[in-house]
C-alpha cells in the first residue's frame, strides 16, 4: 500500500489547523496512511520550514497542483482569481480536491463539480460553510429523503462575534473587529464578513444542498451589521427581541427567498442564545420538522476539523478503490421569490431632530408599535412586502427632517 500524499495550498489559520490535527491525533488518517507532504505559502523562512518537518514548503502553487505524487489537494488559501484556475488544473491532473473557500465555491462550485465528475475525482468543501458544523454532509445525506422548507441560521462567525462583543462586553465596533481579526475569524478583507457577502456565499452553497438550486449573489437580499448600535438592541429588547446576523433560505409556494441581514429574533428563540464566533443552523422540513445545530463557525481547529472529515472521506474512497461520490447534485430550476412575495414584519429605525415616533408614523402612514428618544425612532411594523418596504423608503426620503438608519426583518 503506497502512502496517500496531501498537498496544501495555504498554511495560514485553517491550513496550520489541518497540520496540527494531523500531527497530534488523527488515527483514522494515520490508518489510511495519508500525510501532508507539501504546502504552498507566500513567505518561507528557515524558522517556518523548521516548524513543519516532513512538509516541503514552496512559494510555487503549481508545484503542488502539478506534483504527480500528490493525490489530494487541499485549498485553504482563499480568493477566486488565483484559486479557480489552480483547482481546475489540479482536477485535470487527476487530483481529488478539498476546499474551504466559499467565495470560490458559491460561484464556480457547479463547474468544478462537473469537471471533477469528468475526471473521476472527488470535490468536497464541508469547511466552506459554518466552520465546524457538518451542515453540508447532513443536508446531502441525512435529508436525502426529506423535503426542506427552510434553512436559517448564523453563518458568519465574525459578525456574531462583533455583535456579542458590542452588546455583552461594551466594546466598540472597531475594537471588536480587530479582536475578530486577531483570532483568525475574519476574512483577509473583513468587508465580506461585516457587509454580509461571506454569509451570502454560504447561503448560495446551502441552497444548492437544501433545494438543489443554484441561485446567484444578486438573488440574495443582503445587508451588513455596520449600521447597528447598542440603541437598536435596547429598543428591540423592549419588544422581547435580540438582534442576530441571520442567513435565511426559505421556500414558500415553490419560490426561494434568500436573505442575509441582521434580524430581530425573539429572545427565547434558540438562535438568540448563540454568541461569539459560534454559528447555528436550523433546518425545517416536512418529515423531520425542525433540528438545530450549533458550533464554532470560524477559527483554526474547528474549521480544520471539517477539512479532516473530507480528507477521511476521500482517502477512504481511494483505499477502497472507488470514485468518491459527488458531494451534491443541483439540477432544480431556480425559482426566486419576487419583491411582492418577500413578506415579513420589519424593525424600522429612523433619525429625526424634531419628529416624535407617532408624528413620523402618521407622516409615513404606517401602523405598528413605536418608541422614540434622543433623536431615534423605532417602529415595529406589521408584515409588509419588499415592495411596500421600498415604497416606505421613498416616503421617508421625501419627509422633511426624517432620515432612514435601517430596516431590519423580524424573524418568524
Ligand atoms: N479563518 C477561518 O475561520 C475560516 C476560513 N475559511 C476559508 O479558508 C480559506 C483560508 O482562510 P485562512 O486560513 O483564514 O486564511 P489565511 O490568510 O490565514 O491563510 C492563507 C494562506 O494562503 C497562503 N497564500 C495566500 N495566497 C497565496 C499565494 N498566491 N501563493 C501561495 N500561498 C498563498 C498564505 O501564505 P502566507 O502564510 O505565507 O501568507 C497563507 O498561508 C479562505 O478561503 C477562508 O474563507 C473557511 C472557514 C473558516
Ligand atoms: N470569516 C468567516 C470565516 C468562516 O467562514 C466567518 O467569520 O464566519
Amino acid at each position: 500500500m503506497t502512502q496517500i500524499n496531501i498537498g496544501l495550498l495555504g498554511l495560514g489559520t485553517v491550513g496550520s489547523g489541518v497540520v496540527a490535527i494531523l500531527q497530534k491525533n488523527q488515527p483514522r488518517l494515520a490508518v489510511l496512511d495519508a500525510h501532508v507532504v507539501k504546502a504552498a505559502v507566500r513567505t518561507i523562512t528557515p524558522a517556518r520550514q523548521a516548524k513543519y518537518p516532513g512538509i516541503e514548503l514552496t512559494t510555487d502553487t503549481l508545484a503542488v497542483v502539478d506534483d504527480p505524487n500528490i493525490d489530494i489537494v487541499v485549498e485553504v488559501m482563499g480568493g477566486v482569481a488565483t484559486t479557480y484556475p489552480l483547482l481546475e488544473r489540479a482536477i485535470k491532473n487527476g487530483k481529488h480536491v478539498i476546499s474551504a473557500n466559499k467565495d470560490l465555491l458559491s460561484v464556480h462550485g457547479v463547474q468544478l463539480a462537473q469537471l471533477a465528475k469528468e475526471h473521476h475525482v472527488g470535490l468536497y468543501y464541508e469547511a466552506a460553510v459554518m466552520g465546524s458544523i457538518p451542515i453540508l454532509h447532513t443536508l446531502a445525506n441525512a435529508y436525502a429523503g426529506d423535503t426542506i422548507t427552510r434553512v436559517a441560521g448564523i453563518a458568519n462567525g465574525t459578525s456574531n462575534f462583533i455583535l456579542t462583543q458590542m452588546v455583552r462586553a461594551g466594546s466598540s465596533y472597531a475594537e471588536a473587529l480587530r479582536l475578530a481579526q486577531e483570532k483568525g475569524f475574519a476574512e483577509s478583507d473583513p468587508t465580506n464578513d461585516v457587509e454580509g457577502f461571506d454569509a451570502a456565499y454560504k447561503l448560495l452553497i446551502l441552497s444548492r444542498f437544501a433545494f438543489g438550486m443554484t441561485p446567484a449573489l444578486g438573488d440574495v437580499t443582503r445587508q451588513g451589521i455596520t449600521t447597528l448600535t447598542r440603541a437598536d438592541f435596547a429598543a428591540a429588547s423592549v419588544w422581547g427581541y435580540t438582534i442576530k446576523p441571520l442567513a435565511v433560505a426559505a421556500m414558500t409556494n415553490g419560490q426561494l427567498n434568500l436573505t442575509v441581514s441582521p434580524h430581530l429574533v425573539p429572545a427565547a428563540h434558540p438562535l438568540s442564545a448563540v454568541f461569539d464566533e459560534n454559528n447555528a443552523v436550523m433546518i425545517d422540513s416536512v418529515n423531520t420538522k425542525q433540528i438545530t445545530m450549533t458550533g464554532p463557525g470560524a477559527g483554526s481547529l474547528p474549521t480544520a476539523s471539517s477539512v479532516i472529515a473530507d480528507l477521511i472521506t476521500i482517502a477512504s474512497a481511494i483505499r477502497a478503490g472507488i470514485e468518491p461520490a459527488p458531494f451534491v447534485d443541483a439540477a432544480t430550476p431556480n425559482t426566486i421569490a419576487t419583491a411582492d412575495q418577500r413578506v415579513s414584519e420589519r424593525f424600522v429605525v429612523l433619525h429625526s431632530e424634531t419628529l416624535q415616533a407617532d408624528q413620523a408614523a402618521a407622516n409615513l402612514d404606517i401602523g405598528g408599535k413605536m418608541i422614540s428618544g434622543e433623536g431615534s425612532i423605532f417602529i415595529h411594523t406589521p408584515a409588509i412586502s419588499d415592495t411596500q418596504t421600498n415604497e416606505l423608503i421613498g416616503k421617508i426620503e421625501r419627509t422633511k427632517d426624517l432620515q432612514l438608519v435601517h430596516i431590519l426583518p423580524i424573524f418568524g
